[in-house]
């Protein structure tokens, strides 16, 4: 089943193009990749889908919810709680989500809290940014959606973090739900990926099934760095 469809988006910000032209389709549950160098469009894709940046042309649908405020009300985006700059701890800021999104699970934030080691009273912007990331991951999954966007999960931790992250996307993820996670160092989650999406030029320039990749012998890795020519490079 298509949980997500992305028709022809173009969007211009302040008389810059971002996005041209831009397809993409999701199907149920599927964790993708949105694999895309520094500035390609990948965290404006997403803050399009999740329904936070509006004024584009194009189709953006998820399920038969067209409009951004539908959108917003069943998408769970992690820049809703990475962008705040919140004093409160930890456990005040889920019980807050819990009171404005019908379907927060408390008792999935508690176990995803136990799991990536969180203390609840913790105060959020005295977090370092391991403990960030994965307090940012647990409110995200904390939500029962059909959609998670989780935009650049593991930038800057180290890769114990990184893999107490993926195992819990993997654990909590509701089944027939689908996660589109963004990153430029594909090797972080390769092994985790049903299917990838790649950015470049303003659009989605390929959109493959994994095993599809790997059926034809090539990594995810190698198949991502063949669309970066010569001279071309992630500048992160
Ligand atoms: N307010 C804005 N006005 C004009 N251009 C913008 C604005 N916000 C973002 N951009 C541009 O849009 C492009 C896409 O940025 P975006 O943050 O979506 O990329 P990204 O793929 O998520 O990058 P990164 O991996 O570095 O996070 C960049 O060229 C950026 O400079």
């Amino acid at each position: 089943m298509t949980v997500l469809t992305v028709e022809n988006l173009t969007y211009k910000r302040n008389l810059k193009t971002i996005l041209t032209g831009l397809n993409l389709t999701l199907d149920g549950n599927q964790i993708v990749g949105l694999l895309g160098a520094n500035g390609a469009g990948k965290t404006t894709l997403m803050r399009l889908i999740a329904g936070a940046a509006t004024s584009y042309h194009g189709t953006i649908a998820i399920g038969d919810q067209t409009k951004p405020a539908e959108r917003k009300a069943i998408v769970s985006f992690s820049e809703q709680v990475s962008g705040v700059n919140d004093s409160r701890k930890l456990g005040q800021i889920a019980q807050f989500y819990n009171h404005v999104y019908p379907d927060f699970d408390m008792d999935t934030f508690k176990n995803l809290a136990a799991d990536l080691s969180l203390d609840e009273n913790q105060r959020f912007n005295q977090l370092s940014k391991g403990n960030h990331q994965k307090f940012v991951v647990a409110i995200a999954l904390s939500r029962q959606a059909k959609l998670y966007l989780l935009d650049e999960p593991f930038n800057g931790i180290d890769s114990m973090s990184r893999k107490k992250i993926v195992a819990s996307i993997i654990q909590w993820k509701p089944e027939t739900a689908t996660i589109l996670i963004s990153d430029h160092h594909v090797a972080d989650i390769a092994n985790i990926l049903d299917a990838v999406a790649v950015v470049k030029d303003q659009t989605v320039v390929d959109q493959k099934k994994a095993d599809e990749i790997r059926e034809n012998g090539q990594s995810i890795e190698d198949y991502y760095e063949g669309f970066y020519a010569e001279g071309e490079s992630d500048n992160d």
